[in-house]
């Protein structure tokens, strides 16, 4: 059996997804370390003469993909995507997901729903039994923080849930601005007994754009651990378009 590391294994994943491209596919392109490798697998295929039109879900993704002569458009001009492919902070065996780990959710909720197929790609460490392990991120307008804040803390509550919303910053004094302008409230509730719920009350807040809740979205997670490619839900065979 062979031993992956944590980065391996993340790899080893997107080795596993970069099988469901097909040529011509209008493609949605994740974000974060995981994705990452997905992008720069993608990258040696163009590279080798493979067509493929991608919306990246970042500009740190846009950049990247970019760089390795991708062809890129954007989510308005093809509103209707093949499949993307995304990493995630957690999933759990009913495919839920928590992404937003990297300030990104808003454009991979977009993304990720104007796909036909998501699929996740994750090493084994995102696994999760009950959801929660990871600090839910909240995307948040600046305008009214801490009114907003309040009502997350209440909505939570109501939720079965409770603990400490951060305000993520990126270096002291500094909050972290995400690509759209926003700020990045970290919810450390600890296990979310009724994700669900959690979820629908947390975008009925006005000053909530949008939560790193995603639920129903993903069609299968690609998982690789030390002891090889696990795959959750299904991962079914992508038409040529
Ligand atoms: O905002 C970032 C995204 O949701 C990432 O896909 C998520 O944080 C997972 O990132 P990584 O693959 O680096 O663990």
């Amino acid at each position: 059996m062979t031993t992956l590391s944590p980065d391996e294994a993340k790899r080893a994943a997107a080795a596993e997804a970069i099988k469901l491209v097909r040529p011509g596919m209008k493609l949605g392109l994740g974000t974060g370390s995981t994705a990452r490798h997905f992008v720069d697998l993608l990258g040696g295929l163009v590279a080798a003469g493979l067509d493929v039109l991608c919306v990246p879900t970042s500009e740190e993704t846009r950049a990247q993909a970019a760089a390795l002569g991708v062809a890129l458009t954007t989510i308005d001009a093809e509103p209707e995507l093949d499949l993307t492919v995304d990493g995630a902070d957690e999933f759990d065996d009913s495919l839920r997901l928590v992404k937003g780990g990297g300030g990104a959710l808003l454009r991979e909720k977009i993304v990720a729903t104007a796909s036909k197929t998501m699929v996740v790609i994750a090493d084994v460490s995102k696994h999760v039994e009950i959801m929660g392990k990871f600090p839910l991120p909240v995307e948040v307008t600046r305008f009214g923080l801490e009114a907003t804040r309040r009502l997350i803390r209440a909505r939570a509550e109501e939720a079965g849930c409770a603990g400490e919303i951060v305000l993520r910053d990126k270096g002291p004094g500094q909050p972290f601005i995400t690509d759209n302008g926003n700020f990045i409230l970290d919810c450390h509730f600890g296990a979310l007994p009724r994700p669900e719920q959690l979820a629908q009350d947390l975008s009925a807040i006005p000053g909530v754009v949008e939560h790193g809740l995603f639920i129903g979205l993903a069609k299968a997670v690609i998982c690789a651990g030390p002891g090889g490619i696990e795959i959750f839900g299904r991962l079914e065979a992508q038409a040529p378009p």
